[in-house]
């Protein structure tokens, strides 16, 4: 049904920049509901559906920094003790979906709907959660989960042993066990499901579940830039007339030029075709023809940080795989038996928490006194505002915990041959903030508007997103090494180390600058909201300013940052596109 090869001099119906996450997502449904229309979907990084370094669950990680990562540089970052820190995002048909860490949950049901109370009707946890259902196959899952949906979910069949410590030792702090979590309330502790094709045990990606849906009216263009979308203006509006390539090459589009570039490339191509901030625009010399402020801003990101902890003898991790050949061989074996291994991945632990459970009632109390002082002091986004109110909602994550069955320490490497601690085994508590005050932005760089655009995040800019990491962090180190189960299976930190950074508020906050990373989420960077709060797009997804015929399907039109990992999520919004598309078109 769809083939690759030089860009065509036919004309589209429909032009879908980036097949990525909700690219592919999105033609696939079009192709399906518009079966009379032409689409093209064009992708800057090569087709790969059969490259073990993308399927294989166990090697989720080899793809950072690779041939299929687009890898963006952030500016160094004053909050980050001046280091500058690298965006990873897929460039391969697939796109994020090929090189995520294939977490599949959902965020709190008042979170989507507080899409809506900033001004998007028809955008909540109801409509959200039905298009997010449309979007998976979850085998065994909870009530509230899809069944006929192209992306295959499942619980992981490797479950290492330490796993089973986990929810017992949260539970102990009070965290209770909670195994519906996608159904809209996620607090809790809980094992969470991946996108896994069952039969092949591979990931179950975009370009994989969805692609081979489409009917042969889809047609895929890979390894093919796109520069700019073409405009011409109607009356007082501009319409799009489709794109150009980066050789030059022009592809008409008859309805409409959707991006899907993701959180990074949509903001910058809607620059590159003169949609955004007057400065910015006439800095880069770009003529401006529609004067949209909110391009590129309110960049969101989950901020994480991370402590590693020796066990026990006896408990076999993915660790083993690099120290032991054998074990890795019989592992591989396994594999190619159909039988569960490390190279399945492994379940991880997740607890999704509010700051009482965190942090007690007083804690928690002075950290949203914290972030109330912080957002009253400027002038902020509704989408900051939200995050203030929602603060103190019990339902609403604003700590995560991720328990991981190897050694994945900030400031550590697995001790190497020789180190007394080799060959022993190690898990990881990874710390995530959901819902820092932080907001940064992502503009094409002027001087060199094709280039890579300039990434700055302004991490840790604020006094509360240090104190709840430091929070998170005092918390991470009670379920190790204070409380049972755990306790008594642990042998001690190892990454950092208390020796190396004790639990005062001083040292803890020394580590969160010199070590705090990402969860790999950015969103919200042109955001779905009305034109005078800074939205990019209406809730129809058609960039302001245009005849409705641009529209962003992606992660950037999130306007509330939520509390899960986004796939699901942007799933959820190409389906939810796919509908208001066809709908709109079929009429
Ligand atoms: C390393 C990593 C780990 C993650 N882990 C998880 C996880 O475990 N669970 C989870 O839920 N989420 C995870 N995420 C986040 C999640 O994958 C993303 O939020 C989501 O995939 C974004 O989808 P998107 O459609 O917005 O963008 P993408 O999927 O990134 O798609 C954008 C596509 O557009 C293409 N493109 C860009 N510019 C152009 C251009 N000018 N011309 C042509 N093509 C272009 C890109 O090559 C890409 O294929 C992770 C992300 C990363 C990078």
């Amino acid at each position: 049904a769809h083939a690759t090869g030089p860009p065509p001099s036919e004309t589209y119906d429909f032009i879908i920049v980036g097949g990525g996450t909700a690219g592919n997502a999105l033609a696939t449904r079009l192709s399906q509901g518009l079966p009379k229309d032409k689409i093209l979907v064009i992708e800057a990084g090569p087709a790969a559906q059969n490259d073990d370094n993308i399927n294989i669950p166990g090697f989720k990680g080899r793809n950072m920094g690779g041939k299929y990562d687009w890898s963006f540089p952030t500016i160094p970052q004053p909050g980050f003790n001046g280091r500058a820190y690298n965006v990873p995002r897929g460039k391969v048909l697939g796109g994020s979906s090929a090189i995520n860490y294939i977490t599949f949950d959902r965020a709190a049901a008042a979170e989507y709907d507080m899409w809506a109370e900033v001004g998007n009707p028809g955008w909540n946890w109801k409509t959200m959660e039905t298009a997010m259902e449309k979007a998976e196959n979850y085998l065994g899952g909870p009530r509230g989960s899809g069944t006929k949906g192209p992306i295959q979910v499942l619980h992981n069949r490797n479950s290492p042993r330490i796993m089973d410590a986990f929810a017992p030792t949260a539970s102990n702090l009070g965290i209770p066990r909670n195994d519906d979590s996608i159904q809209g309330n996620p607090i809790g502790v809980s094992y969470q499901p991946t996108n896994i094709n069952p039969t092949s045990y591979n990931r179950s990606y975009s370009a994989t579940a969805y692609l081979p849906l489409a009917k042969s009216n889809l047609k895929v263009l890979t390894d093919t830039l796109v520069v700019k979308v073409n405009l011409q203006k109607k009356g007082n509006l501009q319409q799009a007339m489709g794109v150009t390539l980066s050789d030059g090459t022009i592809i008409k589009a008859r309805k409409e030029v959707i991006l899907s570039a993701g959180a990074i490339q949509s903001p910058q191509l809607l620059e590159l075709s003169g949609i955004g901030q007057a400065s910015i625009l006439k800095a880069a010399k770009i003529k401006q023809v529609i004067d949209l402020p909110g391009v590129g801003e309110t960049y969101n990101e989950h901020l994480l940080v991370r402590m590693s902890f020796q066990l026990k003898d006896g408990y076999d991790t993915a660790d083993k795989l690099a120290f032991n050949a054998t074990f890795a061989a019989e592992q591989w074996a396994r594999r190619l038996n159909n039988q569960s291994s490390f190279y399945d991945d492994a379940v991880a632990g997740y607890i999704f928490a509010n700051w009482n459970q965190v942090l007690g009632d007083s804690g928690a109390a002075s950290l949203v006194s914290l972030a109330r002082s912080i957002v009253a002091s400027k002038p902020s986004s509704p989408g900051l505002k939200m995050k203030l109110k929602q603060l103190s909602n019990p339902h609403i994550p604003q700590a995560e915990y991720i328990f991981v069955s190897n050694h994945g320490g900030a400031t550590k490497t697995y001790p190497p041959p020789g180190h007394p601690l080799h060959g022993k085994p190690f898990v990881s508590i990874y710390g995530g903030l959901m819902h820092p005050l932080s907001e940064g932005s992502v503009h094409i760089n002027t001087s060199s508007p094709l280039s890579k655009p300039i990434v700055d995040p302004k991490f840790l800019s604020n006094e509360y997103d240090i104190a709840a990491l430091i929070g998170i962090l005092k918390f991470a180190r009670k379920l190790a090494l204070e409380t049972e189960p755990l306790k008594s299976i642990v042998v001690g930190e190892y990454d950092p180390g208390l020796d190396a950074v004790d639990n005062s508020d001083e040292r803890l906050e020394e580590f969160v600058r010199r070590t705090t990373g990402t969860i790999f989420h950015p969103m919200t960077t042109a955001a779905m909201l009305p034109r005078r709060d800074g939205g990019v797009v209406d809730s129809k997804l058609a960039v302001y300013g245009t005849t409705g015929n641009l529209r962003v399907v992606d992660a950037s039109v999130i306007p509330v940052q939520i509390s899960a990992h986004p796939q699901s999520a942007v799933y959820g919004i190409a389906e939810r596109a796919a509908e208001i598309i066809v709908g709109e078109w079929k009429k």
